[in-house]
């Protein structure tokens, strides 16, 4: 079984507007609302994928409610703790570019993290567990490596997409999969990394670090893959940007219900490409119909 652990989930509220007037009254042009947070973003992609997963985290309030109940109309199962203050509101601003406002979230206390340690605990070698998004302000920021660490003496499978020093701590426990772009990546490395070339000479080194597989994001510019075998390149589609919000996040869903349903690893990355552009050419999350219309304009060469 797939779990997702959405640490900080929200209710992504998506606004278009043609031009945002700073210090004026602004009227949206189009809005949307939809719940967010990257590991839930990854369990309603694999659902529409055809995926079965279950997203735990922490939810809290009128909001957490909402989100609760939406996860649960598309038909995942859900096992949040429930907290006492409200679930996050991000606010997502499409103009001209893309402006994103992302609240603080709930107060969690030790006993909420206990919980929450328990539930991981339960998971075993036939499990993956997702973990997404950032660390909220009050968790210690270590507790990723402390989920891992249950993780890999349960045996279950992991995947990591997050920043930073985040990273830099589960990768001696080798991660299956990580999903930094390349802004990220750089920053790890302490450069900037503009080419997939670069991607993929750094992205090697994360390898080299822990990390079983490894797929670097450059946005419209493209994405690689590496592990120890192979390295690859990939164009991405060409489409209209409506909201990049999840585009990360559906790269780790494509990929893994590909890998999972059994193909190789160029296939599943060739896919995991599609449902990242799926995404961005959509307001909120792609889906199955529209990454396989993409498809076969992903075209992936060795590195
Ligand atoms: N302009 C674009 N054109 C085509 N595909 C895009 C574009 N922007 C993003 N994508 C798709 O989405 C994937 C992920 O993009 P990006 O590198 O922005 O990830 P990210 O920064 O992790 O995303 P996010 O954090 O917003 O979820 C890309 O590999 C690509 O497949
Ligand atoms: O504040 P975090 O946890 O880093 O990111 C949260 C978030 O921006 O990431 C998702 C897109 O990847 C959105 O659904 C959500 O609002």
């Amino acid at each position: 079984m797939i779990y997702t652990l959405t640490l900080n989930p929200s209710v992504d509220y998506m606004v278009g507007l043609t031009e945002v007037n700073i210090g004026g009254l602004n009227r949206t042009e189009s809005e949307a609302k939809f719940p967010g947070g990257k590991g839930i973003n990854v369990s309603r992609l694999l659902r529409s994928l055809g995926v079965n997963s279950k997203a735990t985290g922490f939810l809290g309030g009128f909001t957490g409610i909402y989100v609760k109940e939406y996860l649960e109309e598309e038909g995942i199962d859900t096992a949040f703790i429930k907290v006492d203050e409200d679930t996050r509101i991000n606010i997502k601003l499409k103009a001209k570019e893309e402006t994103e406002i992302n609240g603080q979230g709930p107060n969690i206390t030790d006993e909420h993290l206990q919980s929450l340690k328990g539930q991981i605990r339960q998971l075993t070698n036939e499990d993956i567990l997702v973990l997404a998004g950032s660390i909220p302000s009050r968790l210690p920021e270590t507790i990723y490596e402390d989920l891992v660490k249950i993780c890999s003496e349960t045996g279950a499978a992991f995947v990591v997409d997050a920043e930073g020093s985040i990273l830099k701590s589960v990768l001696p426990y080798g991660p299956f999969l990580i999903k930094p772009n390349h802004h990220e990546l750089g920053q790890f490395f302490e450069r900037e990394i503009t080419t997939s070339d670069e991607a993929v000479f750094y992205g090697k080194k994360l390898v080299e670090l822990g990390a079983k597989n490894v797929i670097v994001s450059l946005a419209g510019e493209g994405a690689v893959f590496i592990n120890e075998q192979s390295a690859y390149i990939s164009t991405v589609p060409k489409g209209e940007l409506k909201s990049s919000v999840g585009a990360g996040d559906s790269m780790v869903a494509g990929f893994l219900s590909s890998f999972l349903s059994g193909k190789e690893v160029k296939e599943a990355f060739r896919y995991s490409v599609a449902s990242g552009s799926a995404t961005a050419f959509s307001i909120g999350l792609g889906s199955k119909e529209k990454a396989e219309e993409l498809l076969p304009q992903v075209q992936i060469r060795e590195a």
